[in-house]
């Protein structure tokens, strides 16, 4: 059976709220790779400064471990997260 208007009205209205929220989300998100990149580029400039490496590969295996739980697509999300922790000086 096709919806009527009232069920119509509904369902624009739920998309509009879902939207907000995914809008809310994609700012929180992208707030917190802002953040989570800052504080990798820190770490990496506080630990070369004092004669280590940029990149420790175990920490990143456990990083990209913990994206794995989203499949392939958390795997790149974790290489991109690794990637912009890396800022001009892993360029
Ligand atoms: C942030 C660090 O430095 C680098 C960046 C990492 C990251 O962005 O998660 C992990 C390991 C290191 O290659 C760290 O050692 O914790």
């Amino acid at each position: 059976m096709p919806p009527t208007a009232n069920e119509e009205k509904t369902a624009a209205e739920e998309i509009g709220e879902l939207r907000k929220e995914i809008d809310w989300l994609d700012a929180e998100i992208v707030r917190l790779v802002k953040r989570r990149a800052e504080v990798s580029q820190t770490i990496g400039a506080a630990r070369m400064a004092a004669g280590g490496p940029r990149i420790v590969v175990n920490r990143e295996m456990d990083v990209l471990a913990r994206y794995g739980e989203l499949g392939p697509e958390g795997t790149r999300i974790a290489m991109a997260l690794l990637e912009l922790g890396r800022g001009r000086l892993g360029r």
